[in-house]
């Protein structure tokens, strides 16, 4: 049994690696037109995302019914910036990558089904175990890797009032944790959370749409330091403010506690 998971284990490590995703789950057609290394690396990765999935999991960061006019302008914003069309009228990528989102990564990452059977079979991503749409967490993340962002559209339900009428502050502590979380593994693969610095300047409306800009301030050796911004759909209020480092881990330890 250790020495099956120890086996599992080096797989999912050499996924966590950048260059050993870019080497085993680059797509034949993909084309890379940046020139920039690291950049390069990050793009490969995010284009490779959904091959990492197996075929038919629920998606969860596409629109539902329950996903309001705000929530739906800035999904289609970015979404438009996925794909642009030259003036010959060819389609080719855009600056921004939409990331999919399942209820549990390590169910649909390759391999990962087994890994999920003896591990907690009924373990579900926190922000996305609520099967009623629209009454939790509906989120939808996309990176732009050149400029080194990510930004998160939010739309809070019922279930997370804190405040009457307003946003539990554990629940927009669990949406910048996730933002900054992706952020952080994809600049630097397998990362856990070390420190989250929040700063709450005003309460978010329940119901309401928000917007999560998350940047990289600086990478030093195992640490990645990551701030967000959680502003009102159209940028006009600053709802809060945080700093986060993370510290890069071998998925092992994780796993067998070694
Ligand atoms: C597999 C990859 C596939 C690719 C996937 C692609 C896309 C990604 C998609 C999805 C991503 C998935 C999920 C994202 C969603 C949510 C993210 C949630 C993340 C979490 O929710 S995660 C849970 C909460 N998280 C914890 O449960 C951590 C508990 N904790 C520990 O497990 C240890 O604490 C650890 C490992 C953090 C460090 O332990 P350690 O032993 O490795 O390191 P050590 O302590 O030696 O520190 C080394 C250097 O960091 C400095 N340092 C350490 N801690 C510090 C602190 N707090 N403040 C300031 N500096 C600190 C030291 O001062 C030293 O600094 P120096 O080297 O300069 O002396």
């Amino acid at each position: 049994m250790a020495r099956s998971l120890g086996r599992i284990c080096k797989g999912f490590q050499r996924l966590g690696s950048l260059s050993s995703i870019q080497t085993q789950l680059r797509q034949p057609s993909t084309s890379v037109s940046v020139s920039v290394r690291g950049t390069t690396l990050i793009r490969t990765m995010v284009q490779a995302l959904p091959s990492l999935f197996s075929s038919k999991p629920r998606d969860f960061s596409l629109p539902n019914s329950s996903w309001g006019s705000e929530m739906m302008q800035l999904y289609e914003h970015y979404n438009s910036q996925c794909e642009v069309e030259t003036e010959g009228g060819e389609k080719q990528e855009g600056p921004w990558r939409r990331l999919p989102s399942y209820n549990r990564l390590l169910k649909y990452a390759t391999g990962g089904v087994y890994l999920s059977k003896i591990i907690q079979s009924k373990a579900r991503l926190f922000t996305r175990n609520i099967r009623d749409p629209g009454a939790a967490f509906e989120y939808v993340l996309f990176v732009n890797s050149e400029e080194q962002k990510c930004v998160c559209v939010f739309q809070a339900g019922h279930l997370l009032e804190g405040p009457p009428g307003h946003v539990h502050g554990g629940a927009i502590a669990t949406m910048i944790d996730t933002v900054t979380g992706t952020h952080a593994t994809i600049l630097s693969g397998p990362v856990m959370t070390a420190n989250l610095n929040i700063n709450y300047r005003s309460p978010i409306p329940l119901g309401s749409t928000v917007l999560l800009e998350s940047s990289l301030d600086k990478k030093e050796g195992r640490k990645t330091f990551i701030s967000c911004k959680v502003t009102s759909s159209d940028g006009s209020k600053l709802h809060t403010e945080t700093t986060a480092l993370f510290l890069s881990i071998n998925f092992s330890h994780l796993l067998l506690g070694e």
